[in-house]
């Protein structure tokens, strides 16, 4: 194309953003991980594993786990943990996970990451303690989600922090939702 071409006011070049492999080059939190099972789908259906120890993907074992919902235009953040580390499972609606490494000690603190997953992107992430957690549901269906946490839930002293979605603390702004 003619190095001539006049280009709008604001136009720019797009940078990169995935490998030729379809890996992402977006920074990734340190200690944060993420394993993207296939679905198997026949003319009956579907079937999905959530977790497995034959992936290798954490020596965490399974000591509990939950489903949460999210609604359009709901998010459910800011939340951190002291200890547990937080595995979850995106399974089905648009949910987009937004990520802030609040530990002054690690390589990545204060670094935002977003993410988006559903149905067609399914994939089990795993949180360390210390990174802020929020998740947006950005499609018409409510969000499904599984966690399966390291530790069992505490009733009496829940191990988390929250946090108002607006903190200024956290360079992120949720533009089409509300919730906490
Ligand atoms: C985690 C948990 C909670 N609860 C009770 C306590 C509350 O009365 C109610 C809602 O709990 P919470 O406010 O923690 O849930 P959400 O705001 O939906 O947040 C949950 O989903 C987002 C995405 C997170 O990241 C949180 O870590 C996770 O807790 O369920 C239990 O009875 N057992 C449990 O294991």
């Amino acid at each position: 194309m003619s190095d001539e071409l006049t280009l709008p006011q604001g136009s720019s070049q797009q940078a990169q953003t995935v490998e030729k492999t379809g890996q992402s080059v977006a920074k990734v939190i340190d200690g944060v991980r993420e394993f993207s099972p296939p679905t198997h789908e026949d003319e009956r259906g579907s079937l999905c594993e959530l977790y497995s120890d034959s992936w290798g993907f954490d020596d965490i074992p399974m000591v509990h786990a939950y489903a949460v919902t999210v609604r359009p235009n709901q998010v459910k953040g800011w939340a951190c943990h002291q200890t547990q580390v937080d595995r979850y499972f995106f399974f089905s609606g648009a949910v987009k996970l937004v990520l802030y490494d609040a530990r002054p000690e690690s390589p990545t603190y204060k670094l935002v990451t977003e993410k988006t997953y559903s149905d067609i992107n399914r994939a089990l992430v795993s949180v360390p303690p210390g990174v802020f957690h929020a998740v947006e549901c950005v499609g018409p269906q409510e969000g499904l989600l599984f966690n399966i946490p390291s530790h069992t839930y505490n009733y009496e002293k829940p191990d988390k922090i929250i946090c108002p979605i607006d903190t200024p603390d956290i360079p992120y702004t949720f533009k089409n939702s509300t919730g906490h």
